[in-house]
């Protein structure tokens, strides 16, 4: 099917207030991706996904969900999404299971297509089946929204900072559900502040920036657009007088030995660099590179757009 997942076509929010959040965004979420919603603090991202799970009134434009527009067809769109918020809101005098058990209930799935063991065992909260929701940790207090917001098996599923204060490990098994849950046909949407994570998750991502959409890519091409790289190269002197080259954007040190220089992919190579060390009268003892990463490109981008 060519149908988005999540159409948006100029959306627009402007709060009781004036405060305009979101200023004119399209993009669409093809299906079967896991696609990356990032930004910056108050870029806007909660008030889109606020819009899409019907918490928040749009001020314009039109957001469909898996082909059901949210203002014609409101609860069918709300039956194709699940949303789990960067809030935990549960009731803590009942047990995960009850938690599920209600929520099944509120969108009226069937019993027989409602297993509420087989989806703790999912989210690793089987043996906390009857415990109070209360005595929970945070982590598992996460899983049991993601369980939650999964009870009616929406097509999509939007997870709003889902690891935001949950630890290493339970991370990696949160985004192993979520690649479970995708590999089983689920679109997934997330925002998270952990660029990396974003980086080996997502397909695609979005980025926006003061209610605005500044990048669209699939994330292999948003990541290739990073120009700068950076070799680190330690010499076999003290360094005294930073050498400065046409093909250097910046060189800083660090130590006495080790020149951390910044260059662009687009104007030399590493060889050129290394070149112009060695054409400094140093000799070269040991090199490193990093890679650009995501956090390059998007600290770039929502620079330029700040202008
Ligand atoms: N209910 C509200 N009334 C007025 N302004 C609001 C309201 N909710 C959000 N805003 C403002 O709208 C802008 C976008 O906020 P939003 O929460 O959508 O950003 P965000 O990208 O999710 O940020 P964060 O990553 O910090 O959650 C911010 O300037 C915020 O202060």
């Amino acid at each position: 099917m060519t149908q988005a997942a999540i159409a948006i076509d100029s959306l627009c929010k402007t709060y009781q207030g004036g405060k305009r959040a979101l200023d004119g965004v399209t993009f669409d979420v093809p299906r079967g991706q896991i696609f990356g919603l990032l930004g910056p603090n108050g870029a806007g991202k909660s008030t889109l996904i606020n819009i899409l799970a019907g918490l928040v009134n749009k001020t314009g434009g039109n957001v469909s969900i898996w082909g059901f527009d949210i203002d014609a067809h409101p609860r069918n769109a709300k039956a194709s999404i699940g949303i789990v918020n960067q809030e935990i809101i549960f009731d803590p005098f009942f047990t995960p299971k009850e938690t599920l058990e209600i929520q099944a209930g509120l969108y009226g799935v069937p019993k027989d297509r409602f297993n509420a063991m087989a989806l703790l065992r999912a989210v690793h909260l089987e043996d906390k089946a009857d415990a109070y929701s209360r005595t929970l940790s945070g982590g598992m207090k996460r899983r049991l929204m993601v369980a939650k917001a999964m009870v009616h098996s929406p097509p999509v599923l939007v997870l709003d900072e889902p690891t935001a204060g949950v630890d290493v490990e339970l991370r990696q098994q949160l985004w192993a559900y979520v690649r479970e849950l995708n590999q089983r046909g689920v679109t997934v949407v997330l925002t998270t502040h952990y660029l990396e994570e974003a980086e080996q998750l997502c397909d695609r991502i979005a980025i926006i920036n003061h209610g605005k959409l500044i990048a669209n890519k699939p994330t292999r091409e948003l990541v290739g657009m990073a120009q700068e790289k950076v070799v680190e190269v330690t010499v076999d002197r003290d360094v005294a007088t930073v050498p400065d080259n046409a093909c250097f954007q910046k060189v800083e040190m660090k130590g006495e030995r080790t020149l951390v220089i910044t260059y662009r992919k687009d104007q030399a190579n590493a060889g050129e660099v290394l070149g112009a060390v060695q054409g400094a009268g140093l000799g070269i003892v040991d090199v490193s590179t990093r890679e650009a990463d995501l956090e390059d490109v998007f600290l770039n981008l929502t620079r330029a757009a700040n202008g």
